[in-house]
């Protein structure tokens, strides 16, 4: 089963996304997604390629924001794509069984599409405003969250569900009583001070429920 915890890399440089992912990982990140927005292919791929041993070596998975020929290229764990990127059924064809394909979702209706087409879990957001991406689907709140956590289980469809889009510390517990797996987030651990106090402080609220 997935990691309950997702870091979305943030930086507008190869450095800065390096420096960003190496601080997240190092601080117990272990499931990345590599998010380089509006970047040439080749320092996609430079920044990917020197991403990928730095995840084996911290054993965290490693998915890769939008880019299909980049994911297959760098031999990433998986991919992660959103309403308007390529389709969820195309990017299965394309990548074969074995990799993860998470897909973003604002609606009830999103979800049910992308369990039909082969989606492994859903980015389901977002849950309130953040200027980490432009132009957001309508904000969910945790009542959005909570009635579209209730149809998924009435018409008993099981994925996966990650909350995201401007999560910090004190909403995880509301949010994971909607019946969500886990957070992606970006903004709180790329910008925090204290980044192994942070995560420790999630993951202990993301796994307070779970007997081990
Ligand atoms: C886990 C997760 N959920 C949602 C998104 C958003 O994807 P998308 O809508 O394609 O927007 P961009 O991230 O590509 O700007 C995500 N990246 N991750
Ligand atoms: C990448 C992304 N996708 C969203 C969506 O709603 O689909 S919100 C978002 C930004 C997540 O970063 P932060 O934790 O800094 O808000
Ligand atoms: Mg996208």
């Amino acid at each position: 089963m997935y990691s309950k915890l997702q870091y979305i890399s943030q930086g507008e440089t190869i450095e800065k996304q390096l420096y960003n992912i190496h601080q997240a990982l190092d601080a117990g990140c272990n499931w990345l997604q590599m998010r380089f927005k509006n970047q040439t292919q080749k320092d996609a791929f430079t920044l990917a390629e020197a991403v990928k041993p730095l995840c084996e070596k911290y054993t965290a998975n490693f998915i890769v924001n939008d880019d299909l020929h980049l994911t297959k290229e760098i031999d990433a764990d998986g991919i992660h794509l959103g309403l308007t990127d390529t389709k969820i059924d195309e990017a299965r064809t394309f990548l074969g069984p074995s990799k993860v394909i998470g897909g973003t979702a604002n609606t009830f209706e999103d979800i049910e599409n992308h369990v039909k087409n082969g989606c492994d879990y859903i980015g389901l957001g977002p849950f309130r405003f953040t200027n980490t991406k432009e132009k957001l689907s309508p904000i969910l709140g945790l009542s959005g969250y909570f009635d579209i956590l209730q149809k998924l289980k009435k018409n008993k469809i099981e994925i996966p569900v990650y909350a995201i889009g401007g999560i910090t510390l004190r909403d995880v517990n509301p949010l994971m009583e909607t019946g969500i797996h886990g957070i992606a987030v970006s903004g709180i651990i790329t910008e925090s001070d204290e980044k192994e106090k942070l995560i420790q402080q999630l993951n202990e609220k993301l796994y307070a429920n779970i007997i081990v």
